[in-house]
């Protein structure tokens, strides 16, 4: 008789239905930092690695799989084939062309849509209840074109967005005021990167306001400079890629911090790139990050931010030219 046979007395055939399954799309350094994460945040009983290089893929299943005897349960799996993703709770997309020297934005992003082509219809025939959560650069773009593609309801595809934005933002103010990031409160919205919205009357801690304490916060006259913070945030980005080639561990802990809302449906509010359409007076179809409720299905509700003359004309300028672009490609 076998091992398991002289081990084991069996009572009942033993099931593999997933009920906590996450699907990571891309093993490169952002793919790897956010299945890492999620392993370590205990939010799933599954993880799925799908990628194009098969040897890559099986070398980081295989290097996760060593670590499981530290974690708590969870089964990782990879391959080429997409049915292996069947029955995702999230498919994490962070697969993407790299941007070619001195390659135009609509360039990159048209190759960006070749390759969405061939990977969110997949995944959508084998978890069609899915959620995508998009983290592929443009971020903004790439979950418009993920929502196109897919096919599924605006609420069950949204992208990580400015939720990383404002945890820099958080950070570097933590730093100035000395305190704790978590009670430092900020909300940067609108297009993840160069054209993001800063919203400092938001800015607060314990609920007491920055500009009330000082009213210059925001504008040129501050002499402390706070909006230095913002273009921090903006270059910090650029800083990461040019001191260590790439960012990853940042954005791999805010995606396992988003998976994990969903997987417990706690309602957690964060900045994330959703369709913004009927949202402070815009008509376009477009996504940019606005906080939104995130529950077990999506996102339930987007919270209305009163908002400066001056930070809706901001927006406003992101939903003319991501239109434009998204006008020009063929989805
Ligand atoms: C029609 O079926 C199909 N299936 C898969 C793909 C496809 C293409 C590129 C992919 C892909 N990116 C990729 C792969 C190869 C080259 C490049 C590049 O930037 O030149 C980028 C990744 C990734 N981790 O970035 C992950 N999956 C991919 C998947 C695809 O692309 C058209 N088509």
């Amino acid at each position: 008789s076998s091992t398991s046979e002289g081990l084991f007395h069996e009572v009942a055939a033993s099931y593999e239905t997933p009920h906590a399954k996450i699907t990571v799309v891309g093993v490169g350094q952002v793919g790897m930092a956010c299945a890492y994460s999620i392993l370590l945040q205990n939010v799933a009983s599954e993880i799925c690695l799908v990628d194009v290089v098969e040897d890559k893929l099986k070398g980081e299943m295989m290097d996760l799989q060593h670590g499981l005897a530290f974690t708590r349960h969870c089964v990782i799996k990879a391959d080429t084939d997409y049915a292996i993703t069947a029955d995702s709770r999230i498919c994490v997309v962070t697969a993407g062309a790299r941007q070619r020297e001195g390659e135009s934005r609509l360039s990159l992003v048209e190759r960006n849509v070749e390759i969405f082509r061939g990977i969110i219809p997949k995944l959508v025939k084998y978890s069609p209840n899915t959620v995508l959560l998009i983290v592929s650069n443009p971020v903004d773009i790439m979950t418009y074109v993920s929502w196109k593609l897919s096919g599924l309801p605006q609420e069950r595809v949204f992208g990580s967005g400015t939720n990383l934005d404002s945890a820099r933002f958080r950070f570097i103010m933590s730093q100035r005021l000395n305190i704790a990031p978590t009670s430092c409160h900020g909300w940067i919205i609108g297009e993840h990167g160069d054209s993001s919205v800063a919203v400092w009357s938001g800015v607060n801690v314990a609920g007491v306001t920055l500009t009330d304490v000082n009213p210059d916060i925001g504008s040129d006259k501050d002499k402390e400079k706070w909006t230095e913070v913002h273009r921090q945030v903006i270059d910090s980005a650029y800083e990461v890629i040019k001191l260590k080639g790439y960012t990853s561990w940042a954005i791999g802990m805010s995606v396992a911090t988003i998976v994990q809302s969903i997987m417990r449906n706690s309602r957690n509010v964060y900045a994330l790139s959703v369709n913004v359409k009927g949202l402070h007076d815009i008509d376009g179809d477009v996504y940019l990050s606005l906080p939104s409720v995130l529950g077990e299905k999506g996102i339930t509700h987007i919270v209305k931010q009163l908002l400066t003359p001056a930070e809706k004309e901001k927006l406003e300028k992101s939903v003319k030219q991501l239109s434009d672009l998204q006008k020009s490609l063929k989805l």
